[in-house]
C-alpha cells in the first residue's frame, strides 16, 4: 500500500540511531524544503563531474529538511531521500516505504547517487538553496564511490574511497556548525592533531547560514581510540590474575600519556585561534547552577539517578565554595575515546561539534579546557567497565577494570601536564564537578540510546562522598 512520504517518515525516523527525539510521540512531521539533486544533466563541468561520480541510475534523489514536532517543540532533521520504481536488494535495508512516486529509501546509503555531493563540493556549485563549497586551493577527486560508515553515530558519515569522509549532520540547528568553524581555524594555523578539511554544504535555515555537511580527510590508516582502549582492556582481563596492568602486553598507559599531551597541544591551538577569558568566582557559581539544572533535568528523565543526587551536589558545592576564577576558551565539548584516532604518527582529534542536542550558542561558548579532560577521564571509565556487563566473571574482573581506569586516567593527566596543559592545586575540584556533570549527561544519553549501558555512568557517582568536604 502506498503512503505519503511524511506518514512513512514519522514511523521510520524513530528507529534511526541519529534521531534525537526517541521515546517522545511525534505530533507532526512536515517537509520544510525539498531540493532535487541533479544526477543527470547537460555536459557542463559540474554535470560532467556528477556523471563521473554517480553510477548510471534511474533513481531520483531529493535533499530534505524536515521538521518534527514533539512535546510542543520542533526540531529539524536532514535527509537524502531516494525514489526508485524498484528497489535493488542492496538498498532494501534502508527502505522507508512505498509512495506514489515509487519506493522511498535513505539515499545516503546509495553509492550510485552520493557522488553528486562530492562533485558539487569540488565544483563549488549551488543547487537550489544548497551551497556546496570547498577550502581554498584544494583539489577534490570526484571518482571514489561512497560507503556509509558502520559506526553508531549521531550523524551519518559517507566514506569516499580511502580519501574523504563526508559527515551529513542529521539534527539541524540553524547556524555555522562548530566542527567547520573550529577545524577550518585550526587548519589555517597549520595545527597538528586534526584531519585536513576539504569542504562543506550549507543553506539558509530559519534565516541563518547553516552547515549541513562537512568533508574532511579520511584517516585510512588510523585506529580509533575506543577500539584501541578496548583491546587493551581485553588483554588485561585475559592476563593471569595478579599480573600488574603495567606488565600486560596491551598496556595503554603510554598511549594515554601521548593522548594527554596531544590534548594539551590542541587546547593551546584553540586558545590561539579563538578568544579566551577569565570568569570570576560569581560566574563560576552560575556555572555550578547550570550543573545543578542539568542534574535535575537528568533526574526527571531518569529517576534512578536521583539516588545519587546528594553525591553530585556535594561535588558541586565544593566547586562553588572555592571562590576562585576559572580560565575559559573554546573547547572540544564532547571529548571521548571515540573522537580520537591514532595514526602511525600522532593522535588526531575529530568531531568538534560539542554535545549533540545542546543549543549551538552553548556548544560554541567559552568553557574550561578541563571539560575535555573530564570527558576523556569518563571515557577511560567507560572503556574499563563496559566489558563487565553480563560478563560471567564480572565480580573478579571489577578490580582489574578499576586498576585499568586509574592507570590510564593518571597517565592521561600526566601527559596533559607534560604537554603544557594546566592542572594544579584545586583544579581537581573543578575536574570532579565537570566529570559528574558529564556523567549526568551520559545517564540521559544511555537511557535514550543504550539502556544496558546505564550502569556505567551511574557508577561514576558512587565514589563521591555525599557530604561536602573541605573547600580547596
Ligand atoms: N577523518 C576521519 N577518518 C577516519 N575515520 C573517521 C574520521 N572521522 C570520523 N571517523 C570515524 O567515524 C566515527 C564517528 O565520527 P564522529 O565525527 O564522531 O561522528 P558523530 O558526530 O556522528 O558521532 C569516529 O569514531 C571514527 O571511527
Ligand atoms: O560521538 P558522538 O558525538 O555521537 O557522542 C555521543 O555518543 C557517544 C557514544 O557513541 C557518547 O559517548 C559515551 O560512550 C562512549 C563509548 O561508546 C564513551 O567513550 C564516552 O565516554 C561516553 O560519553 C557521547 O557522550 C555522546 O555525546
Amino acid at each position: 500500500m502506498t503512503q505519503h512520504l511524511e506518514e512513512l517518515l514519522a514511523g521510520w525516523i524513530t528507529h534511526q540511531r541519529w534521531f534525537a527525539g526517541k521515546g517522545r510521540a511525534i505530533t507532526e512531521l512536515a517537509v520544510e524544503s525539498a531540493t532535487p539533486l541533479p544526477l543527470r544533466g547537460p555536459a557542463e563541468s559540474f554535470h560532467q563531474q556528477v556523471a563521473g561520480s554517480c553510477g548510471a541510475t534511474d533513481a531520483e534523489v531529493r535533499h530534505l529538511i524536515i521538521t518534527v514536532r514533539q512535546d510542543g517543540r520542533t526540531d529539524r532533521y536532514q535527509m537524502l531521500v531516494g525514489f526508485r520504481r524498484e528497489l535493488p536488494h542492496r538498498l532494501r535495508h534502508v527502505q522507508i516505504g512505498e509512495t506514489p512516486e515509487g519506493f522511498a529509501y535513505d539515499a545516503a546509503h546509495d553509492q550510485e547517487v552520493t557522488g553528486v555531493l562530492l562533485a558539487a563540493i569540488a565544483a563549488g556549485a549551488d543547487v537550489g538553496p544548497l551551497r556546496f563549497r570547498h577550502m581554498p586551493g584544494v583539489e577534490i577527486d570526484t571518482s571514489p564511490r561512497s560507503l556509509v560508515l558502520g559506526a553508531e553515530q549521531s550523524n551519518t558519515s559517507l566514506v569516499f574511497g580511502d580519501a574523504y569522509i563526508c559527515k551529513l549532520f542529521r539534527k539541524i540547528v540553524p547556524g555555522v556548525n562548530p566542527e567547520l568553524e573550529v577545524v577550518s581555524a585550526l587548519a589555517e594555523r597549520g595545527a597538528p592533531n586534526i584531519a585536513r578539511p576539504y569542504g562543506w554544504m550549507e543553506a539558509d535555515v530559519a534565516g541563518e547560514n547553516t552547515t549541513l555537511a562537512f568533508t574532511q580527510e579520511f584517516l585510512a590508516t588510523a585506529s580509533d581510540g575506543w577500539a584501541l582502549a578496548l583491546t587493551s582492556v581485553r588483554d588485561l582481563y585475559g592476563s593471569l590474575p595478579g599480573t600488574p596492568a603495567s606488565d600486560v602486553g596491551g598496556d595503554f598507559a603510554a598511549e594515554a600519556h601521548r593522548l594527554g599531551a596531544a590534548t594539551a597541544r590542541l587546547h593551546q591551538e584553540m586558545a590561539a585561534a579563538f578568544p579566551t577569558a577569565t570568569i570570576d568566582p560569581h560566574e563560576v557559581k552560575r556555572m555550578v547552577e547550570g550543573f545543578r539544572r542539568r542534574l535535575d533535568s537528568a533526574i526527571s528523565e531518569v529517576p534512578e539517578l536521583g539516588g545519587h543526587a546528594a553525591a553530585a551536589h556535594a561535588a558541586f558545592d565544593r566547586l562553588a565554595a572555592l571562590d576562585r576564577p576559572v580560565t575559559v576558551q573554546r573547547v572540544h565539548g564532547d571529548y571521548h575515546l571515540g573522537q580520537v584516532m591514532r595514526t602511525p604518527s600522532e593522535w588526531v582529534v575529530l568531531d568538534f561539534e560539542g554535545e549533540p542536542g545542546q543549543p549551538l550558542n552553548e556548544r560554541r561558548a567559552l568553557d574550561s579546557p578541563l571539560r575535555d579532560v573530564a570527558g576523556m577521564l569518563r571515557s577511560f571509565d567507560y572503556a574499563a567497565r563496559h566489558l563487565l556487563a553480563g560478563h560471567p566473571e564480572a565480580g573478579t574482573l571489577a578490580p582489574r577494570a578499576a586498576e585499568w581506569a586509574e592507570r590510564n586516567r593518571a597517565a592521561f593527566i600526566a601527559g596533559y601536564s607534560a604537554g603544557g596543559g594546566r592542572i594544579h592545586g584545586d583544579d581537581a575540584v573543578l575536574l570532579r564537578a565537570l566529570e559528574l556533570s558529564k556523567a549526568a549527561y551520559e545517564v540521559v544519553y544511555e537511557a535514550r540510546n543504550r539502556p544496558n549501558w546505564l550502569p556505567i555512568p551511574l557508577a561514576a557517582f558512587q565514589d563521591e562522598p555525599a557530604e561536602p568536604g573541605p573547600a580547596g
